[in-house]
């Protein structure tokens, strides 16, 4: 199922308020075209996070380590603009019987994403979710990204970064674990 998002009349009236004739060629295919990709941007709210995260039936796993996933893309956009703000994310956890699809990690990202977000509660939003889901020993993530708002406009500060993180569970207390997913988070 999907939610409305504008329709093309809505953003027919955008058009204009912006100065532009939304009858001319090069526009006459746009509200169509804005409509359907806002669908894609906002997709996230159609998603539930608990269906995504079904961990696998086939009993307990063994694999008592950090399972960690770096370089996941991020594509997502301000709430306060609607200006775009991207990077990568990185998750660990540590499971406790429970392991889940490491795609179904990238598709937890985009569930968040593909809203209207501050990166700092997509974070946690993250976090949060493969905890209710798995109920590992901890789960980590680390956000880092560029926004669009800050860059091409206001402040304009090109090229800087914003870098969140949320730790939950033996993350928190245990100072080796910690060090260790951040090791295992770090680019190379
Ligand atoms: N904490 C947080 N702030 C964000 C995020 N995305 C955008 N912002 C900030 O949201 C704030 C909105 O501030 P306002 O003062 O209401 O808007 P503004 O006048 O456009 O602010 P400037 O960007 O400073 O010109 C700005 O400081 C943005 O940098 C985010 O993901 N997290
Ligand atoms: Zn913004």
């Amino acid at each position: 199922m999907s939610h409305d998002t504008f329709n093309e009349n809505d953003w027919r009236r955008l058009l204009q308020s912006l100065g532009e004739n939304p009858d001319r060629p090069g526009l006459l295919e746009t509200p169509t075209r804005v409509a359907k990709a806002w669908q894609h941007w906002t997709s996230g709210y159609d998603q539930d996070p608990v269906e995504l995260l079904k961990a696998f039936e086939d009993g307990a796993e063994q694999y008592n380590e950090l399972i960690v996933v770096r370089g996941i893309p991020v594509y997502s956009h301000c709430e306060h603009h609607l200006a775009p703000f991207f990077g990568k994310a990185t998750i660990g956890y540590l499971p406790n019987g429970k392991i889940v699809g490491l795609s179904k990690l990238t598709r937890l990202v985009d569930c968040f994403a593909k809203r209207l977000q501050v990166q700092e509660r997509m974070t946690i939003q993250i976090a949060e979710a493969l905890m209710n889901a798995l109920e590992p020993k901890a789960v980590g993530v680390v956000v880092k990204c560029r926004h669009m708002c800050m860059e091409s406009r206001g402040i304009r500060t090109p090229g800087e970064e914003t870098i969140t993180s949320a730790m939950l569970g033996e993350l928190q207390p245990n100072l080796a674990l910690r060090t260790e997913f951040l090791a295992l988070a770090r680019e190379s």
